[in-house]
């Protein structure tokens, strides 16, 4: 008997240049086995070097999209990510205690700076936050949600993953890839906190890798024991994602992390030639 492929939903935005939001959780659900399915809930118009605008997708139609969706197939674990608006969070939070492993990234603003939420809509993503079953703040989106100042070290992110747990979150992995050069991560359960050290990439191709990580923790998790274990490994995949970005260098602002770098060989043409023998 085969295996069943495990499935995984993204309800995101998208990112026209490929690195970041939908696009991003659908290669990386795609690069670690699972397949990849997705509830756009913003346009943006944006490149590696910034966002021109951004347009929500209308909340009666967001709700369209998951109400046709879910009728017909029932995902083993679903990642959120960027919302826009109150009304869209409201609508998708309806959505998540009938959901599966659900991650949130409660994204706020982009890489370059740019807002990827209205800023009267946190209180909506607060309420959220006790709905997923793993929330992934960087350390300004934990300031937000907490109404504090950001973390300035690992002893600080720890009190604040604490924090975002005594406010209902049921697991946090609260991301430090702004604090210093180390990328340590604290996560963070009824059972404790945990320091997750990471390896730094020297590199400025960092676009997408919140979303990559909350994406590769959604692929993961039906796919591993545990939650810790999923989150330690997504962050593996990402430290090679971040590691080949400079090879794969597209754009010219902050460039996309190379999601396909353990499928492709060193050079796309090999993929080809590889088609080409299976094709005989
Ligand atoms: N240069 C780097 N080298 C290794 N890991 C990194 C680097 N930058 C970020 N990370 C890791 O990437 C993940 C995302 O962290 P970060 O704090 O940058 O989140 P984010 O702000 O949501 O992402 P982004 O910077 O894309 O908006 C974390 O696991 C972090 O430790
Ligand atoms: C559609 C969309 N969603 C999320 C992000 C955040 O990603 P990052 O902060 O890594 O640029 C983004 N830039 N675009």
């Amino acid at each position: 008997m085969n295996t069943p492929i495990p499935k995984a939903l993204t309800i995101a935005g998208s990112d026209p240049s490929g690195g970041a939001g939908v696009q991003a959780d659908l290669k990386t659900m795609g690069a670690l086995g699972t397949y990849g399915m997705s509830v756009v809930t913003a346009l943006t118009a944006q490149s590696t070097r910034g966002v021109a605008g951004v347009r929500a997708v209308p909340v009666d139609f967001v709700r369209l999209q998951l109400d046709t969706l879910l009728a017909d197939i029932t995902p083993d674990a679903t990642k959120v990510g960027m919302l826009a608006t109150a009304e869209l969070a409201e609508a998708v939070g309806e959505y998540l205690p009938d959901l599966a492993n659900t991650v949130l990234d409660p994204v706020m603003v982009a890489t370059s700076g740019d807002r990827l939420l209205d800023a009267e809509a946190i209180g909506a993503v607060r309420r959220l936050c006790a709905r997923a079953d793993l929330i992934t703040p960087n350390l300004d989106e934990a300031a937000a949600l907490l109404d504090r100042s950001p973390a300035a070290s690992t002893d600080a992110m720890r009190r604040q993953a604490e924090l975002l747990l005594d406010a209902g979150a049921r697991r946090v992995l609260l991301k430090g890839g702004h604090l210093g050069a180390d990328a340590t991560d604290v996560y963070a359960d009824a059972d404790g906190t945990l320091l997750l050290p990471g390896r730094h990439v020297d590199t400025r191709n960092t676009h997408g890798t919140g979303c990559t990580l909350s994406a590769a923790i959604a692929a993961l998790r039906p796919q591993r024991e545990s939650w810790i274990t999923a989150v330690r490994d997504a962050k593996g995949y990402l430290t090679g994602a971040l590691t080949h970005a400079d090879a794969l260098g597209v754009g010219h602002g902050h460039g996309p992390v190379h999601h396909y770098y353990a499928l492709w060989p060193s050079r796309p043409e090999g993929v080809g030639s590889r088609l080409r023998q299976a094709g005989g």
